[in-house]
């Protein structure tokens, strides 16, 4: 699938992420498969998810483009961290690579340049998850094919974000010509539709469709007497 052909496919459109993290009780294979399917049912445009054996679970089980990613550890670059993550990814059947693409050194000592250049290729495309306007303008400037808003308020230091991060969507899309893609933190239909307002080319949800354990959590301190 070319860049275009998938820009065209994902055009105003939402991708679902179907993660679980570490000890949820929805991290298992065959579960994040259902959920996967259920996106499909709902009228999702692609499946975001990670780790080799999931992406390659859901790519088997469901006809949508699958962005992947590889999540190794939790502090620094740890979304797709390295060049070997990345190219286990396209080996497992990702269409999309997703992978870190801010300012900060990698652990295998590669660019963010080197991973577009080798995931390419081998013949997929890249997302690259950035947390600020510049990261986004770089990585356009490096190749990636999609600059997602994925990282803004996940780096240490100010500001905190609370809610989507629609100003950096909003910067982004003025900015750059390819595709941005608005992620985190989007916790309801009119946020999705704000984003896509403010120039977003697509949609990533996750908790809020995905999470249940998360979303439990929400009610429960919603609920919670002082
Ligand atoms: C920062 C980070 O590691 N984000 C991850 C990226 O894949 C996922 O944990 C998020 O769930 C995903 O970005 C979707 O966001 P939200 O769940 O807020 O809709």
């Amino acid at each position: 699938m070319t860049a275009q052909e998938l820009a065209d496919a994902l055009r105003g459109r939402l991708i679902v992420s179907c993660q679980a993290p570490p000890g949820d009780p929805m991290r298992e294979t065959g579960t994040l498969v259902r959920l996967a399917r259920s996106a499909v049912a709902g009228g999702g445009a692609a499946i975001r998810a990670n780790e080799p054996e999931v992406v390659a679970a859901i790519a088997g089980a469901v006809d949508l483009p699958v962005v992947g990613l590889w999540k190794d550890g939790d502090v620094g670059v740890y979304i797709t961290p390295t060049v070997r993550h990345a190219l286990a990814l396209v080996e497992a059947g990702a269409d999309v690579v997703a992978a870190d693409a801010t300012d900060r050194p990698r652990p295998d000592g590669s660019t963010f340049a080197e991973l577009v250049a080798a995931v390419h290729g081998a013949g997929a495309l890249v997302m690259a998850d950035v947390s600020t306007l510049a990261e986004g303008i770089t990585a356009a400037g490096q190749g990636a094919d999609f600059v997602s808003t994925t990282l803004s308020g996940y780096v240490p230091g100010p500001p905190e974000q609370t809610g989507p991060d629609l100003g950096l969507v909003a910067a982004l899309a003025a900015a750059i010509d390819v595709p941005v893609v608005a992620e985190g933190r989007i916790n309801t239909p009119e946020d999705a539709a704000e984003a896509l307002a403010r120039g977003a080319h697509s949609v990533v949800v996750g908790t809020a469709i995905t999470a249940p354990t998360a979303l439990t959590a929400r009610f429960v301190a919603g609920i919670a007497r002082p």
